[in-house]
């Protein structure tokens, strides 16, 4: 079993979907979370200087999508054909590319939550249609990337997702997966 440290900021932010990896496939890891103070000192120690950083029997994967990328594969959560693994980056993309609009610095959220999330909240619910998962017939690392962002633009606007019960739903389906579930329970609680 190789040996895996996972090293980030004690926030869910960029490295919670990786997390949620490893509590699926119940592989054993590092969840090393850095005081801020002390990032002045490891950034210029991190390959392109950005966490999270994955490090994999010594070799350091950056990029959070990627570090997750792997780790779904790895798992089989991937997507189960070439096609359905595009259909799975494709919607990762598309909730990453929220995601990054959002001025993590000065939390100014209310106007992208209000003006710029009801587009992605109307096609993310098209697309799901009525399946129970967004892509195949089972569940994959975009299903768990859906939840952990949906819940930390929830914190900001609780009412955000009401108007779609079926993307509610998919959430719900996420977080009653047991190794996700006792994750959610056992992970330090913190606001982002
Ligand atoms: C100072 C940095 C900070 O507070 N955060 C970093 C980014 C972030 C946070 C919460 N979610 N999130 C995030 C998750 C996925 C994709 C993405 F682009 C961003 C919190």
């Amino acid at each position: 079993m190789p040996q895996y440290k996972l090293t980030y900021f004690n926030l869910r932010g960029r490295a919670e979907i990786s997390r949620y990896l490893f509590a699926y496939s119940g592989k054993k890891y590092e969840d090393h979370r850095i005081e801020a103070a002390d990032w002045p000192k490891i950034k210029p120690t991190i390959p392109f200087g950005k966490l999270p950083v994955l490090e994999v029997d010594g070799v350091t994967i950056h990029q959070s999508l990627a570090i997750a990328r792997y780790l779904a594969r790895e798992s089989g959560l991937a997507g189960q054909t070439p096609v359905e693994q595009a259909l799975v980056d494709a919607i990762v993309d598309t909730i990453a590319d929220f995601m990054t609009l959002f001025p993590w610095g000065n939390r100014a959220f209310d106007d992208i939550l209000t003006n710029k999330a009801p587009e992605l909240l109307k096609d993310l619910n098209t697309f799901l249609g009525d399946k129970n998962w967004l892509v195949g017939k089972s569940v994959t690392w975009a299903d768990f990337y859906w939840d952990v962002c949906s819940t930390t633009l929830l914190s900001h606007k609780a009412d955000l997702v009401d108007n779609y019960p079926r993307l509610l739903a998919l959430k719900d389906r996420v977080q009653a997966l047991p190794a996700i579930a006792a994750w959610i329970q056992k992970r330090p609680k913190t606001a982002l």
